[in-house]
């Protein structure tokens, strides 16, 4: 069998008080784009700096693609790629100097331009000195260093800071682009947006905890928040319409009949109850936003399409 991307076992680190990483058991697979979201302070970042050997555990063990994150520092050094939280680049080199000489430490094979290119540095930047370059551009450097060799294994720490709305689209497509090839890529941010348009797969951090590990679409599922089911009719009916079991908190308001539905099956369930009613005009869904499946899980207040307090998904 193979070994998974990522996994670490019982993983703790501590800063004097702080638990930054509580004992965390994490399984990234080979292959899989594994978004790792949290709030700020969730202990992303240091579980990436543990990854990378920045920092030594408290307690608890890392490894990636089989081998011990400390122990097989240097091994594993030519199979990963890496764009760090507080990456250092040289003010007085360019931009291709500096993938150049990625390329020594590596002893890849890569063609510097054609890696400029793929992270959207064009000649010109790519002979300007790094210490000109915008927070974008730097970012797009650092992400071409990575790219050198043909990692295994892409880490990615915040790699959407700095970017604008079509450089984070650019790197998506790079991330696709780096997996289809057979790369493991394993991202962190806390903009849900971005993780979700990029993962199969995310893992929730919070207060040092992963809290969840599953597709947004199954997280979303498992929320206890339902998808609100607004009908627009041309009568409002008189009758009442709450003896669906998958429908609850139904009102009947300015033409529009609300129900909360608790499952898949019962919208349809519940457009056809109101129809035996009524004519229904229009239908919307209002599925729980991304921002209601991320408060669930790391406590912060939010309210839902209605204004009511979501409560805490069931999932720890
Ligand atoms: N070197 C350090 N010394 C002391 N405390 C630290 C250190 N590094 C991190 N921490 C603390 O550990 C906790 C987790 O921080 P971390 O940077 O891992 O979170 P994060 O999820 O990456 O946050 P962000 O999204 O803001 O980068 C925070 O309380 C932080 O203050």
């Amino acid at each position: 069998m193979t070994d998974p991307a990522i996994e670490t076992n019982e993983l703790t680190k501590q800063f004097g008080d702080v638990t930054a990483v509580d004992g965390i058991d994490l399984t990234v697979e080979r292959g899989e784009i594994f978004g790792f979201l949290g709030p700020n302070g969730a202990g992303k970042s240091t579980t990436i700096n543990v990854l990378l050997d920045f920092v030594k555990p408290t307690t608890g063990t890392a490894s990636m693609l089989g081998l011990d994150v400390s122990e097989d520092r240097e091994a594993l050094h030519g199979r990963i790629g890496v764009v760090p939280e507080n990456y250092g680049l040289y003010d007085r080199l360019s931009g291709r100097r500096h993938v150049e000489l990625a390329i020594e430490l590596k002893e890849a094979a890569d063609d510097p331009n054609e890696l400029l290119d793929r992270v959207g540095l064009s000649t010109d930047d790519a002979n300007r000195s790094a210490g000109e370059y915008s927070t974008g551009m730097s970012q797009r450097l650092a992400l071409a260093m990575a790219l050198v060799g043909s990692p295994e294994l892409l880490i990615l720490d915040e790699p959407t800071s700095g970017l604008d709305p079509n450089g984070a689209r650019e790197l998506r497509e790079l991330i696709r682009d780096e997996n289809e090839r057979g790369a493991t890529v394993f991202f962190s941010s806390h903009i849900l947006e971005q993780v979700e348009a990029a993962s199969d797969r995310v893992g929730i951090m919070n207060d040092g905890q992963v809290v969840a590990t599953d597709t947004i679409d199954r997280l979303r599922g498992q929320l206890d928040t339902g998808a609100q089911v607004a009908l627009e009719v041309n009568r409002e009916p008189d009758q009442k319409l709450d003896d669906l079991p998958n429908v609850r908190d139904v009102v009947v308001a300015d033409g529009v009949v609300r129900g909360t539905c608790l499952e898949p099956a019962a919208k349809l369930q519940f457009i056809d109850r109101v129809r035996e009613v009524t004519t229904v005009t229009d239908v919307r869904i209002e599925e729980s936003s991304l921002e209601d499946l991320f408060a669930s899980y790391t406590n912060e207040e939010t309210s839902n399409s209605h204004g009511e307090p979501v409560a805490p998904g069931g999932v720890a």
